[in-house]
């Protein structure tokens, strides 16, 4: 860790989905990992490993792509014990119209141009569900049990920005710090209630989107550049931060050469095959 540096957060995007490998738009669709995907995320906890992490809490999704990704790095890394926080608002973005679309067939059918501002863009948003369709579930448990919860009928970059920084605001940034010097917001109410005095090392397994809105934050990336960031699935991508959690430096545990080609593939998903 740099001198300067307070503060470790490590994001890992889950491993590869069996919606990944068909080269689905996935969305808030609770696909399974693949085998390969397990096998990625198995990989990735024992690079933590090997580089000598270990975390006090864990935050992810509602979704099991990214809860079962985190369960096999705390398998790796023998911490089953620590806490874990799951809340919907870690939550890929929401696909909308296009969920369950294939990719590249999309991008044949409206261009890859088109495609590329539904994937990447920061508030061009998908094309929006409609009552009546079946992918518009508003019965799932998952989210009827909290009142406050109405399940998106697509989301855009910005929406997702909207309602995950909330939740790094008031839920995940005073756990890094170890403090209690927030109001409990009855939103939120899977808070930790124990505290270690210094500050805690957090693990957060979420989604290429949800992850993006976070970078984007921290990185302060602006609107127009955010269309050419790409997050590999499972490579965990290291934050350190000072004491005000602005990060202080960032990297992959990866070489360059695997994370551009990592990067590169997730890219290529919504261009025509040839
Ligand atoms: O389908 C999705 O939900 C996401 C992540 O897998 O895809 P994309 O990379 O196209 O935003």
């Amino acid at each position: 860790m740099s001198s300067e540096a307070k503060y470790t957060v490590v994001l890992i995007r889950h491993g590869e989905s069996e919606w990944n490998q068909k080269n689905l738009f996935c969305g808030w669709f609770d696909a399974d990992l693949s085998e390969t995907g397990l096998k990625e995320a198995q990989t990735a906890g024992k690079l933590l490993k090997e580089k000598g992490f270990t975390f006090d809490v864990a935050f992810t999704s509602v979704l099991k792509r990214a809860i079962k990704t985190l369960y096999y790095v705390q398998e790796e890394l023998d911490l089953h014990w620590i806490p874990v926080y799951r809340h919907w608002r870690l939550n890929e973005r929401h696909y909308g119209g296009l969920q369950g679309l294939n990719k590249s067939e999309t991008a044949a059918k409206y261009g890859e141009a088109q495609v590329k501002i539904w994937r990447r863009s920061y508030d061009t948003p998908p094309p929006a569900l409609e009552d009546g369709d079946e992918r518009y579930d508003t019965s799932d448990r998952k989210y009827i049990q909290y009142d406050h919860v109405v399940v998106p009928r697509c989301e855009c970059l910005k929406d997702t920005v909207d309602r995950f920084m909330p939740y790094w605001h008031d839920v995940i940034v005073p756990v890094v710090k170890a403090k209690r010097e927030y109001e409990l917001n009855t939103d939120m109410l899977n808070v930790p209630l124990t505290y270690l005095e210094s500050g805690q090392r957090v693990v957060i397994s979420a989604h290429g989107n949800s992850l993006r809105a976070l970078v984007k934050y921290l990185d302060n990336i602006p609107d127009s550049e955010i269309t050419e960031l790409n997050i590999p699935t499972a490579i965990p991508l290291v934050y350190e931060l000072d004491a005000k959690m602005k990060p202080i430096r960032h990297y992959y545990l990866a070489d360059e050469e695997t994370v551009k080609a990592a990067q590169a593939k997730v890219a290529s998903q919504g261009t025509v095959k040839k």
